[in-house]
């Protein structure tokens, strides 16, 4: 079958991709293995968000005696797994598969595989396409080589979103954005939670002062928080998990990162390196001759923002529109802990590593009148360079929300000067960004 796009991988970019380009009048493949509309919808960002909301109820609930009367929380997980398949249609995509051909778009089930230059195949069925292909195949996730490890009914983030019950105590292999959020969520609703990082600290890739603050506040709630830790065997007794012949749980939750599989999807039949973690892009999202990538698969940051941002470039540079090529100065990202830990551009350890003279700004949300008001735990870290904002962190009840303001700052090159002479509204947790460039 001959076609104008094959789009292999129908995850939030793919989708986007696909059926923008459907929209536009081309004629449109797109192939997905599993349900389409990826991982975030299903086994991601919206269900695990959905978790995190109820925990995150319980904990405001605990935080009534002393501020506003008395409480009992008993948590139950029922509402919350019913909440997910509700979300989830029970793990059917009928709705988006209807939203995508509704769009124009066809529709092929199964595991696409490149084939030659513009060709890729799905069982018996060869497609050819005349504008290119877009690889959009997202990831999977990473299994460490761990002796013992894949012998053993462990959690990946699937299995963990779609438990029906809390286990009575569970160890979290990897303090990344999933492992983190997952722990905390399981440890409110009563699991007890080790977390095990290979790294000195949680969120390894942010700033230090965000993985203290996780860490301190993780221990405060219970969560046992073990880095720089080294599994070397796990094993599973027919009752409960043992790491390391001495930490038991009855789950174990592996969340140490995420995998892309570049010559199962046959990409050097398009001229790519199949050794490669992740597909090179230019800012077009051009690959090689008639090929793009967009999403987790090309390394850029694994999030929903980020795949869907760059689809939207494919689908300019396929229909020859104009537009900003790619930039990645100002990518913002938020891990959902209670307190939430939003982040945008560079850490302060990185702009000193490309050479920038840089300046810190940094308050405690404690001394921000509203974080007083609140009793909240959290800070903004602030990152100058030049005269402008290159990077900031802000952590706190509503950390991914005050990032909003320092994300345009940081996009917009907003001179500091100006940030410090505008006004904000009083009593709010974005006041802190006033507070801090004072
Ligand atoms: C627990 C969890 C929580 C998360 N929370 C957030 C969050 O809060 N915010 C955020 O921004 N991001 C979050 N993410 C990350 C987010 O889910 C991903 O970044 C996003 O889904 C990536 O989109 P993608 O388009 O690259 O592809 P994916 O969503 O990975 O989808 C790729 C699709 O391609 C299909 N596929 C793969 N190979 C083939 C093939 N050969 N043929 C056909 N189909 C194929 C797969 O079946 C899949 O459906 C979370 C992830 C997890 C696991
Ligand atoms: N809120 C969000 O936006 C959100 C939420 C969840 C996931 N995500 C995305 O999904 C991706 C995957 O998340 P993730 O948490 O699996 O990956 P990650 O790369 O963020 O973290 C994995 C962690 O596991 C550790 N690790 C690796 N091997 C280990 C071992 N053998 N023992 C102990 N620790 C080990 C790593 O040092 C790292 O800290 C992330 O890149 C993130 O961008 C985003």
């Amino acid at each position: 079958m001959d076609v104008d796009v094959i789009v292999i991988g129908l995850g939030p970019g793919g989708e986007e991709a696909a059926g923008s380009l459907a929209e536009a009048g081309l004629a449109v493949v797109g192939i997905e293995d599993r349900l389409v509309g990826g991982e975030c919808p299903y086994w991601g960002c919206i269900p695990s968000k959905m978790m995190i909301r109820a925990a995150d109820l319980l904990a405001e609930g605990r935080r009534i005696p002393g501020m506003a009367g008395d409480a009992e929380v008993r948590p139950s997980w029922a509402p919350v797994a019913r909440r997910v398949r509700e979300a989830t249609d029970n793990w059917d995509d009928q709705v988006a598969a209807d939203r995508f051909t509704g769009k124009g778009g066809t529709l092929v089930r199964g595991k696409g595989r490149i084939t030659g230059p513009n060709e890729v195949t799905v069982g018996d069925q060869v497609f050819r396409a005349r504008r290119g292909i877009v690889i959009s195949n997202g990831t999977a996730p990473a299994i460490p080589p761990i002796d013992g490890l894949r012998d053993t009914p462990y959690w990946t983030n699937r299995e963990a979103i779609e438990t029906t019950e809390v286990p009575e105590s569970l160890i979290v292999l990897g303090g990344g954005a999933i492992g983190v959020e997952l722990a905390q969520v399981f440890s409110r609703f009563g699991s007890r939670v080790t977390v095990v990082e290979a790294l000195p600290r949680l969120l390894a890739l942010e700033e230090p002062e965000s993985s203290e603050l996780l860490q301190k506040i993780f221990e405060n709630e219970g969560i046992e928080v073990r880095t720089g830790a080294k599994v070397e065997h796990v094993r599973h007794d027919g009752d409960a998990f043992v790491v390391n012949g001495d930490l038991r749980a009855q789950r174990l939750l592996v969340a140490t990162g995420r995998r892309t599989d570049l010559k199962a999807l046959g990409v050097a039949a398009a001229g790519l390196d199949e050794n490669a973690r992740f597909v090179d892009t230019d800012g077009r999202m051009r690959a090689a001759d008639g090929v793009w990538a967009l999403g987790d698969v090309t390394g850029k940051g694994a999030f929903t923002h980020m795949s869907v941002y760059q689809a939207r470039i494919v689908v300019r540079d396929i229909l020859g529109q104009d537009g900003p090529p790619a930039d990645y100065r100002a990518v913002p990202r938020v891990t959902f802990t209670d307190p939430e830990i939003g982040a945008v551009g560079l850490t302060e350890q990185q702009a000193r590593d490309q050479g920038m003279d840089v300046r810190v700004h940094h308050t405690d949300i404690s001394v921000n009148t509203r974080g007083w008001i609140h009793k909240a735990e959290g800070f903004l870290k602030l990152i100058e360079h030049d005269g402008v904002l290159v990077g900031a962190t802000s952590a706190g009840p509503v950390g991914g929300e005050v990032l909003g303001a320092l994300a345009v700052a940081v996009h917009g090159e907003v001179p500091v000067e100006r940030l410090r002479h505008m006004i904000y509204a009083y009593p709010t947790f974005h006041r802190a960004i006033e507070a801090a460039l004072l």
